[in-house]
């Protein structure tokens, strides 16, 4: 049988068959990644194949389809070992606001970087629509400029007032979508517009102990009524940064990479070079200056989660 795993337990997985049932499922054997140690070689999103053991409704994992995608969380010590928290994302959703709490400019370019690198497509919710002053919405109108340009598409919501919920649910029909977003911009409000019947709050239990020994971290993916699944966990809520090589960060602003293809040396930092093209676009405004300074507070190792 085939099916989809949408939850799992580290040692459990919760697997969708293409049936339409749902059976708790084991691994036999090993599965791994090259070069990479992880707690769990499996995680939601995966597709499996599996059978199922006699007499019971409980199954065991034997393949496991390849992924087009996954993100992982490195451990916080140096035991090398990671942990995968969702594959196969078709859309990582930032919710970002520009009031109470302020989403800065430098944590969106930071979640767009790990995304690209990850090669999940982004796209930005702004929540709290209806607190949007005067103001606010020529903050909203200058951010949508800068990430619209770049070929990121934003939406603009109220998760409490229900605007434009319709619009975010045809978007995330039939993907797997991971939410992310900072404490507080409404998360579990959006996730719980689009799913009216599920409690988010309830059976919340993760995390990644720092001593790098698996804990009992799960993940798990909701399934939405009109097709489609949203990833979920608290491990996932801040998408952290990767690590990126300092040579390949500029891949992962699409507009600087499309530009250094004029800066005058192919080794380009694009910090101080004579002939470079990023720098002449940020002088001329192509490049909006937020996110060049993001490029290099991200190369100088400056850690402006925040
Ligand atoms: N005015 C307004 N308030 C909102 C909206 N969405 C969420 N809130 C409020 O913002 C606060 C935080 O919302 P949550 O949904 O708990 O935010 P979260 O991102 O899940 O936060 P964490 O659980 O800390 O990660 C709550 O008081 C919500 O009622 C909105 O669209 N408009
Ligand atoms: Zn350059």
């Amino acid at each position: 049988m085939q099916g989809l795993v949408i939850k799992s337990t580290g040692s459990w997985y919760s697997v969708l068959a293409d049936n339409g049932e749902r059976y708790d499922c084991r691994i036999v054997g090993k599965f791994r990644i090259k070069g990479l140690k992880t707690t769990n070689p499996i995680a939601v999103g995966d597709r499996v194949k599996f059978d199922l053991e006699r007499d019971s409704n409980q199954g065991l994992i034997h393949e496991m389809l390849p992924r087009k995608n996954y993100i992982i969380r490195k451990s916080i010590n140096l035991s090398k070992q990671a942990q995968i928290l969702a594959a196969n994302l078709d859309m990582a959703m930032l919710v970002v606001t520009l009031a109470s709490p302020r989403t800065s400019l430098g944590f969106i370019d930071r979640f767009l970087v790990t995304a690209e690198a990850y090669d999940v497509p982004a796209v930005l919710v702004f929540n709290k629509l209806d607190l949007f002053s005067k103001e606010g919405l020529e903050i909203l109108q200058e951010f949508k400029d800068i990430y619209e340009n770049i070929g990121y598409a934003c939406y603009e919501v109220s998760a409490l007032k229900g605007i434009n919920i319709p619009i975010i649910q045809e978007l995330i029909t039939d993907k797997i979508t991971l939410i992310s977003g900072h404490s507080g911009v409404g998360k579990s409000s959006l996730i719980n517009a689009l799913l009216p019947d599920r409690d988010l709050r309830t059976g919340e239990v993760s995390d990644w102990s720092d001593k790098g020994q698996h804990t009992t971290t799960f993940a798990e993916m909701f399934e939405l009524p009109q097709g489609g699944f949203i990833v979920d966990s608290p491990g996932i809520r801040e998408l952290g940064v990767i690590d990126i090589e300092k040579e390949e960060l500029g891949h992962f602003f699409r507009e600087i990479f499309k530009t250094s293809h004029n800066c005058r040396f192919n080794n380009c930092r694009h910090i101080n070079e004579p002939g470079c093209a990023v720098l002449a676009a940020v002088n001329e405004g192509e490049i909006a200056v937020s996110r060049y300074e993001s490029y290099l507070s991200i190369y100088h190792g400056n850690d402006t989660r925040h």
